[in-house]
């Protein structure tokens, strides 16, 4: 409740409108089988037509004032609920944002999602039922139970029996569908979870023949979510018959006790009629509070899974008044860097240093999982170092602002990734204003312009959900591209050449070295060919640095570089170098 309350406040003035409504919709309510009792007690058994016209008059008055009521009341409620449930989502969003890989792998980008759509979806409902009945019911219960006392007190006596009975109902449905709405929001997480990887993964799936089993896993989960999903509706589903049932039994006592009442004198018709309209409210009124406290558990447990996305603290943190700019000396340096990953016990990075300089390539070569990529999402502070320092123009990489560090690198990752959108925009991502021959520029030296220039509609080519109309080379060109377009102090290539043909890779790091004279370029390779020019080349194994130099440094003096040229090159050809 506290955190539905949280995001409450902010609308307090439509809260207030809310309030108003309810009362004047209550008022309303109660007020017109008030007149209806008057005109049969006054007028009716009296014979006094002008008496009825004028009651009639002020009751036609009362239901205009009720349908405003009712109309404020409905869109207050909408407004309300709906505006909150846009702020959920983008603080989830904005949560999401600051978010590392170690926080991705802890929820699950499924759970995510469905955190992010279906329980907040569930905080809207709730807050939609709360603001029109939680406050409505109330009201209305007190002022009818009020009026019924008023109308007769033996009569109102019947009602009172039956509500302990309603009281207990409802505490037992809400203990009940707790633990049954937590269940089915876990099952929903494992069922989007089964789907996205059966739909991302579909060409796999087919290529092993797995279809019938992953039919099956999909099956399998779809079930278990409809069996608590069914469980709840019948528990929600069995408890307004019930309630009928009661309030059916309640009526049939009152309608006894008024016949004697009524045989005995005491009670007029008129009073009679009032009373069970009077009734009707109170028990509605009832009901209707139950169906919040009904929904209160579900909405519950979709809160707490909402706040501990929002309540996590991310281990990447930006610095309160960060670093914006360094020395300007173009310098990057490790500084005896180790590092273990939060999740994992032994170090992947074992006391890494180096420095290189604006103008330099460095190069990163190892057996795979030797820490390569681990070594470069250090820079970017995907992940902080766990012992020693990372400077980037002398100041430490954690004490500068994010974004200004992050606007200094120009990250090509190892998978590439494209957004829905044109092929312009795909390159413009990497540089929001930049003009039309930046990104033909960006292109033409990431080797792309030719395929862009093939392409029916060129750089306006869309890119469809997933890059499925661009091939890997392709696509990685792109990638290329939208990092080259930044102008970064420092580009980070991770093995972004590996989906390139050799002529291609090539030609791409002879027009690289055109344009990065004024940036320090890293590059994680897996081919010789595509470091042997770099001016320092690092040789990783299992995280430790066990050669360093230049290409003819490292064949003469690093077995381990030896062997991997040796693996790519013939003897002859190492020798003419
Ligand atoms: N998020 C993670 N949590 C725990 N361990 C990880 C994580 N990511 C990678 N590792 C481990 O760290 C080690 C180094 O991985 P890394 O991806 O840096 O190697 P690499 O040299 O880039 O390999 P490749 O050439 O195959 O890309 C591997 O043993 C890997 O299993």
């Amino acid at each position: 409740m506290r955190f539905i309350w949280h995001y409450l406040k902010k609308y307090k003035k439509l809260g207030i409108i809310n309030v108003i409504s309810v009362f004047g919709f209550a008022l309303v309510e109660l007020g017109i089988p008030t007149i209806v009792a008057l005109m049969i007690d006054n007028g009716v058994m009296n014979n006094d037509a002008g008496y009825i016209y004028k009651m009639g008059a002020v009751m036609i008055t009362i239901s205009i004032i009720g349908v405003c009521g009712t109309i404020l009341l409905g869109y207050c409620c909408a407004k309300i609920s709906t505006c909150i449930t846009r702020d959920i989502r983008n603080d989830i969003f904005e949560k999401v944002q600051s978010f590392t890989a170690y926080e991705f792998n802890r929820f699950g980008v499924s759970s995510m999602i469905t955190r992010t759509a279906n329980d907040a979806y569930q905080i809207q409902i709730f807050v939609n039922v709360l603001l029109r009945t939680a406050l409505m019911t109330p009201v209305m219960f007190v002022a009818s139970a009020f009026m019924t006392a008023k109308a007769s007190i033996p009569l109102s006596m019947v009602i009172l029996a039956t509500i302990p009975i309603i009281i207990l109902g409802v505490v037992y449905v809400a203990k009940k569908s707790k633990p049954l709405s937590t269940n089915q929001q876990n099952s929903l997480d494992s069922l989007n979870r089964i789907s996205r990887e059966n739909i991302s993964g579909i060409r796999v799936i087919r290529a092993f023949h797995n279809d019938a089993h992953e039919q099956d896993r999909f099956e399998a989960t779809n079930e278990q979510f409809t069996g608590y999903s069914k469980k709840l509706f019948k528990l929600m589903s069995l408890t307004s018959p019930i309630f009928f049932l009661l309030m059916n039994l309640a009526v049939l006592a009152i309608f006894w006790v008024a016949a004697i009442l009524i045989e005995q004198g005491s009670l007029p018709v008129g009073q009679l009629v009032a009373f069970m309209d009077y009734l009707f409210h109170a028990m509605f009124s009832v009901m209707l509070f139950c169906t919040v406290f009904m929904q209160y558990p579900r909405a519950e447990v979709s809160a707490k899974r909402i706040e501990e996305v929002l309540n996590t603290k991310p281990l990447v943190e930006n610095p309160k008044n960060g670093v914006k700019e360094g020395n300007h000396e173009g310098t990057l340096e490790f500084d005896h860097v180790t590092f273990v990953y939060p999740d994992g016990e032994e170090a992947i990075l074992k006391d890494i240093s180096f420095r290189a300089k604006k103008g330099e390539t460095i190069a990163f070569i190892g057996s795979t999982g030797s820490g390569k990529s681990t070594l470069v999402n250090l820079i970017p502070r995907f992940y902080d170092v766990s012992e020693g320092h990372i400077y980037i123009d002398g100041v430490d990489l954690r004490d500068y602002d994010l974004q200004a560090l992050r606007s200094k690198l120009g990250i090509i990752p190892q998978k590439a990734v494209l957004f829905s959108g044109t092929i312009e925009d795909n390159i413009r991502f990497g540089k929001e204003h930049a003009s039309e021959e930046e990104i033909v520029e960006a292109a033409k030296i990431a080797q792309g312009y030719d395929f862009i220039m093939d392409k029916e509609q060129q750089f306006k080519e869309e890119i469809t959900e997933g890059a499925t109309n661009v091939s890997g080379g392709q696509k990685q060109r792109l990638s290329i591209a939208r990092a080259l377009v930044r102008k970064a102090e420092i580009y980070i290539f991770d093995d972004s050449f590996s989906a390139l043909d050799f002529k291609t890779d090539a030609n791409l790091r002879k027009a690289l070295k055109r344009v990065t004279k004024d940036s320090i370029v890293m590059v994680v390779a897996q081919r010789i060919a595509s470091i042997m020019d770099a001016d320092q080349i690092i040789v990783l194994n299992e995280g430790k640095m066990i050669g360093h130099g230049t290409h003819k440094e490292l064949l003469k003096n690093c077995q381990i570089y030896r062997e991997i040229a040796l693996s790519q090159f013939r003897e002859e050809e190492l020798a003419n170098e």
